[in-house]
C-alpha cells in the first residue's frame, strides 16, 4: 500500500535472463515414443509409406522410425531456474540447438518468446521450415514456456489464458480399443496394418479388424483408423467406404502430408458424416493455413513438439478457430494437456497408449518424465496440471548424452 496517495511508482522487477542452453539426447521411449523394445504394438506390421518395399513392411523400426531418439533442451536462467522440454530429434536436433539456436537465447529475457521464435525460424528458414529443424525450435519454445511458468510460479495453462473446462477428456490410440473402452476412454484409434501394396486381401483384413473391434466395443464408442501417411486417395476412399458400415468416426493421415490436393479430394470422397483428420507431420501457421484454406480436413492434429511449439500453436489454433475447425493435437503429453484445456475448439485430446500390450495406462512419454499426469477413467482433472511450468521433471534414471556444446 502507498503511504501517500498519488506518489506511488510501480516497479518492474527485472526478469532473470537466460544464461545457459543445453541439448541432450536420450533413448528408449520418452518423446520418441516409437523408440520401444521388441514386441510393442506400435511396431507391429503397421502400414507406412515404406510398406511398398516388402523388406520394410513387418516393422517400422526396420526402416528407421526410431533412428532419431529423444531431444531434451534445458534453458537455465540467471537465478538458477531451469526450464526444459522434450521432443523427437536426437543428435541432429541437439546440434541445431547448440550450434545455431543458442545464439538467440543466451542473454535474452525468456518472456520475449515471440522475438526468439521469429529469430529461430527465420535464421533456419534456408534449411528448415518443417521436420527436424522445427522439432528443435519447438523444443526450445516449450522449454521457454516451462521456464516462464517456473519463474512466474504458474502452470503454463494459466499463461495461455486459463482453463475453459474442469477436465480433459481423452480418446486412446493403440491396438486394443476394447480395453481402452473399459478404461474409460471416449474412443479408440487403431493403427492401420495393411497398405495398398498388400492389395484387396490387406484391405479386407483392415475392414475385418475394425468390424471385430466394433463388435467388442458396441455402437457408441468412437473408432478411428490412423493410416500414418501410407495410402493413396483411391485406396483411402475405398477403405473409408468399406469402414463406414462399421461406424468409422475418422480416417487419419491417410496420405502424404505434402499432398494437400489429395486431402481435399479425399475429404470430398468420404461418406457423409465420416471425418478426415491430418496435420501431425505439418508445421507452422503457413503449413496449417494450407490445410485449412484448401479444405483438407475436419480436424487438424498438430503435434506441439513438432509444429513450432506453443508460440506457434497459438497462431495455428486461432486460424482453425476462425474457420470453425477443431484442433486435437497429436500425442504431445503435457505440452498438449496445458494447451487443450485453454481452448474451446480443442474439446478432447489424444492419449497414446505406450504400454506394449497396450492393456494398461502408462505415462505417454514414459520413462522420460516424472510427474507426467495420466488419465483416470479417460480423464485428467485440471488440478493435476497445477504446478509451475509444464509441471514435470526429468527422470534422473534416464541417461542423457550431450553430444555438442555451444
Ligand atoms: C499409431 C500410429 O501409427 C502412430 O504411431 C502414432 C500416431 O500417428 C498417432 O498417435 O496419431
Ligand atoms: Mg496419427
Amino acid at each position: 500500500m502507498c503511504a501517500r496517495r498519488g506518489r506511488c511508482r510501480s516497479v518492474v522487477i527485472p526478469f532473470p535472463k537466460i544464461v545457459a542452453v543445453r541439448a541432450f539426447t536420450a533413448r528408449g521411449g520418452g518423446a520418441d515414443y516409437h523408440d520401444q523394445g521388441a514386441g510393442h504394438w506400435i511396431d507391429d506390421h503397421i502400414a507406412t509409406p515404406m510398406a511398398r518395399y516388402p523388406e520394410y513392411r513387418a516393422s517400422r523400426q526396420s526402416f528407421g522410425i526410431n533412428v532419431l531418439g529423444t531431444l531434451v533442451v534445458e534453458l537455465e536462467a540467471s537465478d538458477g531456474t531451469v526450464g526444459f522440454a522434450v521432443t523427437t530429434g536426437g543428435e541432429p536436433a541437439a546440434f541445431i540447438v547448440e550450434r545455431h539456436l543458442s545464439r538467440f537465447l543466451i542473454g535474452q529475457n525468456p518472456a520475449d518468446f515471440e522475438r526468439i521464435w521469429d529469430q529461430m525460424y527465420f535464421s533456419t528458414q534456408y534449411y528448415g521450415r518443417k521436420g527436424l529443424v522445427v522439432n528443435a525450435i519447438s523444443a526450445v519454445d516449450l522449454a521457454l514456456w516451462d521456464l516462464l511458468g517456473k519463474l512466474r510460479q504458474e502452470p503454463v495453462y494459466h499463461l495461455l489464458g486459463g482453463a475453459v473446462r474442469d477436465e480433459l477428456q481423452f480418446y486412446a490410440t493403440g491396438a486394443r480399443p476394447d480395453i481402452a473402452r473399459d478404461l474409460g476412454f471416449i474412443g479408440g484409434k487403431l493403427p492401420l496394418h495393411h497398405g495398398p501394396a498388400e492389395g484387396d486381401e490387406g484391405l479386407k483384413k483392415n475392414v475385418a479388424l475394425l468390424a471385430d473391434m466394433r463388435a467388442r466395443c458396441g455402437d457408441d464408442f468412437w473408432l478411428m483408423y490412423d493410416c500414418w501417411m501410407a495410402l493413396d486417395v483411391d485406396y483411402a476412399t475405398r477403405l473409408a467406404h468399406a469402414c463406414h458400415a462399421h461406424g468409422l468416426k475418422w480416417i487419419e493421415e491417410a496420405i502424404s502430408p505434402d499432398d494437400y490436393w489429395g486431402y481435399a479430394e479425399l475429404k470430398r470422397n468420404v461418406p457423409k458424416g465420416m471425418l478426415v483428420t491430418c496435420g501431425e507431420h505439418e508445421a507452422t501457421r503457413w503449413g496449417f493455413r494450407m490445410l485449412l484454406e484448401m479444405d483438407c480436413c475436419d480436424i487438424i492434429q498438430p503435434d506441439v513438439g513438432w509444429c513450432g511449439g506453443i508460440t506457434e500453436l497459438i497462431k495455428i489454433s486461432a486460424l482453425a478457430d476462425a474457420r470453425g475447425k477443431l484442433v486435437v493435437p497429436h500425442g504431445s503429453s503435457v505440452y498438449s494437456y496445458h494447451f487443450v484445456v485453454t481452448r474451446h475448439n480443442s474439446p478432447f485430446a489424444e492419449f497414446l497408449m505406450m504400454h506394449p500390450g497396450p492393456t494398461e495406462v502408462v505415462p505417454m512419454f514414459a520413462p522420460q518424465l516424472l510427474g507426467e499426469p495420466v488419465p483416470h477413467n479417460g480423464r485428467i482433472k485440471v488440478s493435476a496440471l497445477d504446478k509451475p511450468g509444464f509441471g514435470v521433471e526429468l527422470n534422473p534414471d534416464v541417461p542423457l548424452h550431450r553430444p555438442y556444446s555451444n
